[in-house]
């Protein structure tokens, strides 16, 4: 049976993202592509790249036009999906890229997003555990941001093993792309290039209450996160440096190697989450185009800590690859079709 999938957003970045991998998922037709000021306009015209569906032209977003198709993506500025979403019926799958139905607590919603919470869906990161039994036959999934993707997958073993002190540092590098297309004068060439700077700093960043969500569950007990994000002279790619202080029982000297067999059993069926061997570091430029997560693990001995560090492409594996991987899994599908394992480098 041939998918009928619509893409609302399909003029940004996150949308043009979808596009490309679903144009090679063989089990998908591409149907409806939505947008907003540019409705009327080609595809072709926001997404040069995607030569194949260049003459698709962009039709208004509206819940009437995405109807009809078995699975809709919405790849739209938050507070934009619930709305739609509840228009859509039950019998359509929708995997929402935005944050509305990322977060459990109302409370922290309204603290980082101020707004009225929307609700919560089955969470789009299938290698957490319990994820993918959550995600199966489910109609509703939120894709989580791209930086949770990247470090929870770099920490979750660390937790789940009880292997740390749970209170966790994050300092993580984002290409631009992460702010999507929309012109913002900090993204100004001129502003980006030749420089790095923080942003969000001492918890104000949006994606640390889901960076806490997603360690505490797995950790079953709360677990802080210092989060840090700064913005890179880069296009795509997330580089996510963490830490955290060792518990007592862990040998510090010699601890890789117990840190080493944890995360091993974790990855050792996960298509998508490369563990490297030892001594080789997580690249942006290796994951560019690909749904591959790179991990690297050390123990730092002198000051006790668990350095995880993973790299991502955030715009495939931190959104519209997530996203298919999911869609794969909600449908009972095979997990990675659609998903290139390989980049593009260099
Ligand atoms: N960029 C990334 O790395 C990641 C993005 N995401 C999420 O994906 C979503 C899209 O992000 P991204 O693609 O980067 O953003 P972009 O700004 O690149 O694209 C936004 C899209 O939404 C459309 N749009 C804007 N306003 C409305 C509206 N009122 N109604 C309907 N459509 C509208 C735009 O249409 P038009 O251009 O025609 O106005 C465009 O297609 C966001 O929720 C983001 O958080 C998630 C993870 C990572
Ligand atoms: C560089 C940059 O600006 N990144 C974005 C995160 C993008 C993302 O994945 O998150 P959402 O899906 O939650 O939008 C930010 O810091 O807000």
């Amino acid at each position: 049976m041939t998918l009928r999938v619509a893409v609302a957003g399909a003029s940004g970045y996150a949308g043009g993202e979808i596009l490309r991998l679903l144009t090679s998922h063989p089990g998908v037709e591409v149907g409806v592509l939505a947008a907003h000021s540019s409705a009327g306009s080609t595809l072709g015209r926001s997404h040069p790249q995607l030569a194949s569906l260049a003459d698709r032209v962009l039709t208004e977003t509206s819940a009437a036009a995405l109807g009809g198709h078995d699975v809709v993506f919405l790849a739209l500025p938050h507070g934009q999906s619930a709305a739609l979403a509840r228009q859509l019926g039950d019998d359509v799958l929708v995997v929402d890229c935005g944050a509305d139905f990322r977060l459990r607590d109302p409370a922290e919603w309204r603290r980082f997003y101020g707004s009225d919470h929307a609700g919560t869906w089955p969470y789009g990161l299938p290698e957490l555990p319990g994820a993918r039994d959550e995600l199966k036959g489910t109609t509703r999934i939120a894709v989580p941001g791209c930086y949770p993707t990247a470090v929870t997958l770099a920490l979750w073993p660390a937790h789940a093993a009880r292997l740390v002190e749970p209170e966790v540092v994050v300092v993580a590098a984002s290409g631009s792309s992460g702010a999507g297309r929309a012109a913002k004068p900090h993204l100004l060439g001129s502003e980006l290039m030749g420089s790095m700077s923080p942003y969000g700093v001492g918890g104000g960043h949006r994606h640390t209450p889901e960076l806490t969500q997603n360690l505490s569950l797995v950790a079953g007990e709360p677990v802080t996160v210092s989060f840090t994000p700064t913005l890179a002279p880069m296009a795509r790619g997330i580089l996510a440096t963490c830490s955290a202080r060792l518990r007592p029982h862990v040998a510090a000297d010699g601890g890789v190697d117990e840190v080493r067999e944890v995360f091993e059993a974790a990855y050792a069926d996960e298509p998508f989450v490369r563990l490297l061997p030892a001594g080789q570091w997580p690249s942006t430029a290796s994951v560019l185009g690909s749904n591959t997560v790179q991990v690297q693990v050390a123990v730092d001995p002198a000051a006790r800590r668990l350095l995880c560090v993973s790299a991502i492409d955030n715009l495939t594996k931190g959104t519209a690859g997530g996203a298919v991987q999911s869609m794969n899994v909600a449908l009972g599908l095979p997990e990675g079709l659609g998903l290139p394992m390989n980049g593009v480098a260099p």
